[in-house]
């Protein structure tokens, strides 16, 4: 039975669960919603994923959305005994921390700075800015003296925060200039499964949307 993801390709939560899907050797069968055309506002969608989202994942009937939930699911079921997201309390905790601060902190930072400018032609505004600097501040923090986002290897951490970090090369935000990030990133390009088709394509669609967007 095919797990089918509704996606868009330039969306950073649905390059997450490319590249999870990817890590965890689960074929996905993709349906692109046109968000633009409202499709994810039909009743169709909605009977799926009432919040009408991107991505929404369908496995045997089962419907679940939020990337985070989406690929923990995915490696919660497709996934046993996998280093991407570990069974041990401690290891398992320290991957769900770096999700929730993704989330909560880091991803939602940079939403909030960049997307009112690129969608609602709101000038930059440098204290919202300053907001993405400090979780970045933070994430080169804990990345010190560490490979991955949650200790040695790469987990489903690494895959949700590379999706928002890489998003951030199509606005003005220099995340190279942290050593960490900047050596993290390089490594999880060369490391995370399939990386280019999983996140690299879409990024590249992201950035062309902005480009765009801004022109308008
Ligand atoms: N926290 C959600 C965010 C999902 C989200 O906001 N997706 C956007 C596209 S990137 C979307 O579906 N927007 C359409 C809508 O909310 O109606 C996740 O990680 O899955």
């Amino acid at each position: 039975m095919p797990v089918d993801l509704y996606y868009v390709p330039g969306s950073a939560p649905c390059r997450t669960v490319l590249l999870a899907a990817k890590a965890l050797n689960v074929d996905l069968n993709l349906k692109l919603v046109d968000l633009h055309h409202g499709e994810h506002l039909k009743p169709e969608y909605l009977k799926l994923n009432p919040q009408h989202t991107v991505p929404t994942l369908v496995d045997d009937g089962f419907s679940i959305w939020e990337s985070r939930a989406i690929i923990t699911y995915l490696a919660n079921k497709y996934g046993k005994g996998s280093s991407l997201y570990p069974e041990e309390p401690k290891a398992r905790a320290m991957v769900d921390q770096r999700l929730y601060f993704d989330i909560g902190t880091l991803y939602q930072r940079f939403s909030d700075y960049f997307y009112p400018q690129v969608f609602g032609g709101a000038p930059a505004d440098k204290e919202k800015l300053a907001k993405v600097e400090d979780a970045l501040k933070l994430l080169d923090l804990f990345l010190e003296g560490q490979k991955f986002a949650a200790g040695p290897s790469l987990t489903l951490a690494d895959l949700s925060l590379v999706a928002s970090v890489s998003s951030m090369e199509a606005s003005d935000i220099n995340f190279t200039k942290y050593n960490n990030i900047k050596r993290w990133y390089e490594t999880v390009q060369r490391t995370a499964p399939s990386y280019e088709e999983a996140n690299g394509k879409g990024l590249q669609a992201f950035k062309e949307l902005v480009k765009n967007m801004m022109k308008k």
